[in-house]
């Protein structure tokens, strides 16, 4: 099915999120949409979601002008939209997920289970995913419940599907299977629109890219595009795709954790007898596959999480069940790998936010009395400085598009001083243009003696900040490789091979 936007404008307040965009993807296409963050791609999906109501504009189906009061219409019509987080109900199977909101779809009686399980054998054995109708979603590995979303799209005849940042939690593995079904798709007729900030993903997958820009098309770009020129296009200068950094200078005892071992209510091992050390002054880069244990391992080290054996110490510092409290006043900084619920109060305004860590405190609170004056002139350098697109710093974070969120937890975790900083996934959902920058910061929070951890799961991220790396598999450490360890032999580690059996040892 053809889909065609036309002159789309969207605003909220003054803000012009979306100003007489026009895009056109054919059947059979799959459609690039960059931009920087905060530049008015989901906006624009959601319009055509029937989510948001637009101010002006048409959307056009196989030429015929729609109009959506809801996402039950948009499916009606033909829209499918794969969310980058799941709005699946883990505790049903695959089928009973696929059929759920059948009825607003296609009205009442439509909770049929015999024909759910029939449409997801044919959907899965036409495009050869591999998938048990009656599995739970909970059990399912994240690349797989992202399957069950397609499928359940592709079930109610999804002409057009919407893909919005859908790799930004996947393994690449799991990323180069969805993008081999989306060319599948592709060729059977479905019109793709798929939003992403990896540039490398829009080279290899693309058929026609538009850049979006401050609410508008900025351009197009051919296919084979470089992703030099893909980021300039995008946020408008030239982009440094690699921090320059000088080689560490590692000095104090930094991080000592030691044997250390997290346990789920089971007795099931999820960090198992981990033994790592970070010194002032250098970063250690956790690589891994999602799931490993990296998450547990920050939480046991940053107090979220009680560890059932082994220790936490920071320089002099014993921090094993300190609590997070302690923790914090230890001089520890956690960028945590879910922002929306451990990192942000989506009610409270970005200045809010940005004091979260120490509202209780001087420099503002003095003698019970909210210092507002000074609290807002802190908040808006620290806007300025981390670049958040925002009309004001009183905005309810909430509001901000994604990539700004996260600008808005790195902006809070890097403005004190700190002894270690433990950042996971500190880009995702960032630009490339954010991405130079937060890396760069890490970098000086490094060159100023603090202990760092970047946790990861894109392997160019660590490779690209790491003086050593740490992979996990499975709750243990296969191996600390040094930095300039390649892909491959990292890529094997991260899928359990100990570094004994590869090339590097
Ligand atoms: N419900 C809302 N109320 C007010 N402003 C909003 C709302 N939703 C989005 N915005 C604003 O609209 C603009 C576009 O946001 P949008 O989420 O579309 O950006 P995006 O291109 O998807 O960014 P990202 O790559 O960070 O996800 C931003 O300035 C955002 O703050």
């Amino acid at each position: 099915m053809k889909l065609e936007l036309r002159g789309i404008t969207k605003r909220f307040g003054t803000l012009v999120a979306n100003d007489a965009i026009d895009l056109v993807v054919e059947p059979g296409q799959i459609h690039c949409l960059l931009g920087e963050n905060g530049a008015g791609k989901s906006t624009l999906m959601n319009v055509l979601y029937g989510l948001l109501r637009a101010d002006a504009g048409q959307i056009l189906l196989d030429g015929a002008p729609q109009r959506f009061d809801g996402p039950g219409d948009a499916m009606r019509a033909g829209i499918g939209m794969v969310h980058q987080h799941f709005m699946l109900v883990p505790v049903l199977t695959v089928a009973e997920n696929v059929v759920l909101g059948d009825e607003d779809v296609r009205g009442p009686g439509w909770l049929d289970m015999r024909t759910a399980r029939r449409r997801v054998r044919e959907i899965s054995e036409r495009f050869g995913f591999d998938l048990d109708p009656d599995a739970l979603v909970g059990d399912l590995p994240v690349g797989v419940q992202q399957r069950v979303e397609i499928v359940k799209a592709l079930a109610r005849d999804a002409r057009v599907l919407v893909l919005d940042e859908p790799t930004a939690v996947l393994t690449p593995q799991e990323t180069d299977e969805l993008m081999a079904t989306m060319r599948r798709l592709a060729d059977a007729g479905t019109a793709l629109v798929f939003i992403t900030h990896k540039l490398r993903e829009v080279r290899e997958v693309a058929d026609r890219i538009t850049v979006i820009r401050h609410g508008r098309v900025a351009g197009a770009a051919e296919p084979g595009t470089t992703t030099r020129e893909l980021a300039r296009l995008m946020v408008g200068r030239d982009v440094t795709l690699t921090v320059d950094r000088p080689p560490a200078r590692p000095r104090g005892d930094g991080l000592r954790v030691d044997g250390l071992t997290v346990r789920d209510a089971s007795g099931r091992a999820l960090v198992d007898d981990v033994t790592l050390q970070v010194r002032g002054g250098e970063v250690l880069g956790i690589a891994g596959v999602q799931g490993n244990g990296q998450t547990e391992l920050v939480e046991a080290i940053t107090g979220l999480r009680a560890p059932s054996a082994g220790t936490v110490r920071l320089g002099d510092d014993d921090l094993t069940r300190a609590g997070v409290r302690a923790v914090l006043a230890a001089g520890v900084g956690h960028v945590p790998e879910d922002r929306t619920h451990d990192g942000l109060v989506g009610e409270f305004s970005i200045a809010e936010n940005l004091v979260l860590d120490r509202s209780f405190g001087p420099p503002f609170v003095r003698r019970g009395e909210v210092r507002r004056a000074h609290l807002a002139e802190f908040a808006r350098q620290r806007v300025d400085e981390f670049d958040v697109r925002t009309s004001s710093i009183r905005t309810q974070v909430r509001r901000l598009s994604g990539g700004n969120q996260q600008k808005v937890v790195i902006a809070r975790e890097l403005a004190r001083p700190l002894r270690l900083l433990v950042a996971a996934q500190p880009t995702r959902g960032v630009d490339v243009g954010s991405i130079e920058f937060i890396h760069r910061r890490i970098v000086e929070t490094r060159d100023a003696g603090t202990a760092v951890v970047v946790v990861s799961t894109e392997i160019d991220e660590v490779l690209g900040l790491a003086d050593r790396i740490a992979v996990m598999y499975r709750g243990r450490v296969v191996g600390v490789v040094p930095a300039g360890t390649s892909r491959e032999v990292l890529g094997l580690m991260m899928a359990g091979t100990p570094i004994e059996e590869t090339d590097a040892a």
